[in-house]
């Protein structure tokens, strides 16, 4: 076998491979060779570099930072060097190297030289760049993502402790965001959030963190050298800039947001806690109407630990089914007979029973545990209608409450089936009540089941009609039968003319378009004669009767009212 000629091996390393660099440098970094792959990288030739220093490569800041003597003393002690950096062309223009200088010694051991390799990777470093950035941002708003939210949390902690500073943590949530996507779409919520992130991040002072969460949530934590409340001049400035309108695709949304506020070293010392404590202030913030900013409080503590042992009972009494029906007429005035009655929930014997019924059922919304909640409701409501038309009242219906995500679950469809056979029952003798906002919500989930219960015969009720948003184009698609105006509504008539006129609007509005109107929350008689006057016919409230126990409702369904007499005697019967 032939050995390989040492010096044919060279040529061909410097005359022929172009895409390493080869080139060897004496001690002081003067260039003794230059490959043709040096050539064809650097753009220097031969002639050019030979005899002059490697420096000419590398770029000002690391000349400045002697980064290639460096690399020569790394090289000599370790046996290599990595040269891994921003390397400059003869054009001037910067490429990312990948090389290697390793010393070359003499017969004594002695390091006479250095022989550097490397290569272009810009295209990777760039790809690489790249992947990084992304893994660290959020790509819809450009903001950093949660991941590096922590990174920047844990890191701001260690450096308040360090120089005696405070850090803020203000989180930031949008408010009804999910409106902004039922009735806009989702794109135009992109759109918001997009804006709503640069609005946000333009409030930032230079050393501040910006972040979105996820959702509608961001986070800006900020040090500061001052008192504990400089959380509150940015959350008030927050607030302002998140108020003013949006304007997307020619329409102007109005937002708002809430901001929980906590601040280290005063209300947490560690990282994970100071968030725990800025969402316990944001939660705050939500219930005390939104569109406001809440400091963390030790007493928020003791609301959190209140809600964790609600959120017990609640899933206690679901799983028990531990709940009561109590049913309020809804009256057909001109003819004095009961049209139907509403089954309202109750927990009784359960400490929950302090709270008004309706921050329950929102509780059990946020939690999941409504849909099943809802199931109960429907069998219950529809065992009782049965046990009324047993007892030999005719004409009567029921009206239940419910949501969207008791409408949406898979087998709502098939279980409410099985409770009409169950109770001889037919949908005509159902009204399903639910707010605009749920029917949008079910709506926009095509799944079809709104119309599916509206083509099998089932009632559909807008209920609270004028607390959402009232608008006639879902008005128009919405497959519903009837609206339930709003006790609001009713509050300033007969006195006050807008009110007045805005009833009488709402009313003639729901004849043209052949839906029937209940009024709800009817207290006084003068707003039973005007709501008589404007053609609104059929009454809900405690001027007729207020929630009935099951017993006291059968009593009221087996009298006989004339219309004129509901009106004179003006009854209040309390459930
Ligand atoms: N357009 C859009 N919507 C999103 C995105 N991520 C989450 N959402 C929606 O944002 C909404 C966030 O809702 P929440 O914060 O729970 O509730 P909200 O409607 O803002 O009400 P409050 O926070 O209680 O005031 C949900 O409807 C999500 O589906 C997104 O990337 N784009």
């Amino acid at each position: 076998m032939h050995s390989l000629d040492p010096g044919l091996l060279v040529r061909h390393l410097y005359g022929t491979v172009s895409d390493f660099a080869l080139m060897t440098t004496n001690l002081d970094g003067t260039v003794t060779s230059w490959g043709a792959g040096a050539t064809s990288i650097f753009g220097f030739s031969a002639d050019e570099m030979i005899g002059s220093n490697i420096a000419a490569v590398f770029t000002p800041e690391d000349i400045a930072a002697e980064v290639p003597q460096r690399e020569r003393e790394v090289a000599t002690r370790s046996g290599r060097a990595v040269d891994f950096r921003w390397h400059t062309r003869k054009s001037g223009s910067r490429f990312w190297a990948d090389g290697i200088l390793t010393p070359i010694r003499d017969y004594t051991d002695q390091v006479v030289g250095y022989l550097k390799i490397l290569r272009d990777i810009t295209d990777q470093k760039r790809a690489d760049d790249e992947m990084r950035r992304l893994a660290t941002m959020d790509t819809l708003t450009g903001l950093s993502n949660r991941a590096t939210f922590e990174r920047h949390r844990e890191e701001m902690i260690a450096l308040a402790s360090r120089n005696r500073q405070t850090l803020q943590l203000l989180l930031i949530d949008l408010d009804r965001f999910k409106e902004v996507n039922d009735t806009l779409g989702h794109d135009a919520g992109d759109r918001v959030l997009h804006e709503a992130a640069a609005r946000i991040d333009k409030t930032r002072r230079g050393s501040d963190v910006v972040a979105r969460l996820g959702g509608d949530e961001f986070a800006m934590l900020q040090l500061s050298p001052g008192a504990d409340t400089a959380g509150g001049v940015v959350a008030e400035k927050l607030l302002d800039v998140l108020s003013k309108p949006f304007l997307i695709a020619g329409r102007e949304v109005h937002i708002s947001a809430s901001i929980g506020i906590a601040v280290y070293p005063s209300d947490a010392i560690d990282s994970d806690e100071l968030s725990k404590k800025a969402d316990l202030a944001l939660y705050q913030a939500k219930a005390e109407g939104r569109n406001c900013f809440h400091y963390f409080t030790p007493a928020l503590d003791c609301a959190a630990h209140q809600r964790n042992s609600d959120l017990a009972e609640l899933r206690r009494i679901t799983r028990e089914k531990s709940f009561a029906l109590v049913y309020q007429p809804i009256v057909d005035m001109r003819s004095g007979s009961t049209i139907a009655m509403e089954a309202l929930l109750r927990l009784p014997n359960s400490p929950l029973a302090a709270y008004p019924v309706n921050e329950v059922i929102e509780l059990a919304k946020e939690k999941g545990l409504i849909a099943d909640i809802g199931k109960w409701v429907f069998s219950e409501s529809c065992r009782q209608l049965h046990r009324w038309r047993s007892a030999g009242i005719g004409q009567i219906n029921i009206a239940i409450n419910t949501c969207a995500p008791e409408l949406l679950r898979p087998d709502y469809l098939s279980a409410i089936a099985t409770n009409l056979e169950q109770f001889s029952l037919a949908p005509a003798d159902i009204a399903l009540e639910l707010t605009e906002h749920e029917a949008i919500e079910a709506d926009r989930s095509r799944s079809g089941v709104l119309e599916s219960l509206r083509s099998q015969g089932f009632s559909i009720v807008l209920d609270d009609f004028g607390t959402g948003y009232s608008s006639l184009s879902y008005l128009r698609s919405l497959p519903v039968t009837s609206l339930k105006l709003d006790q609001s509504f009713l509050h300033e008539i007969p006195h006050h003319p807008d009110a007045n006129a805005v009833t009488r609007a709402v009313v003639a509005l729901a004849h043209e378009l052949r839906l029937n109107v209940t009024a709800e929350g009817v207290e006084r008689i003068e707003q039973a004669k005007f709501l008589l006057d404007v053609d609104c016919t059929a009454f809900q409230g405690y001027l007729l009767a207020g929630p009935l126990e099951a017993d006291a409702a059968l009593e009221w369904l087996s009298q006989v009212r004339q219309p004129a007499a509901l009106l004179d005697i003006a009854p209040r019967v309390d459930g």
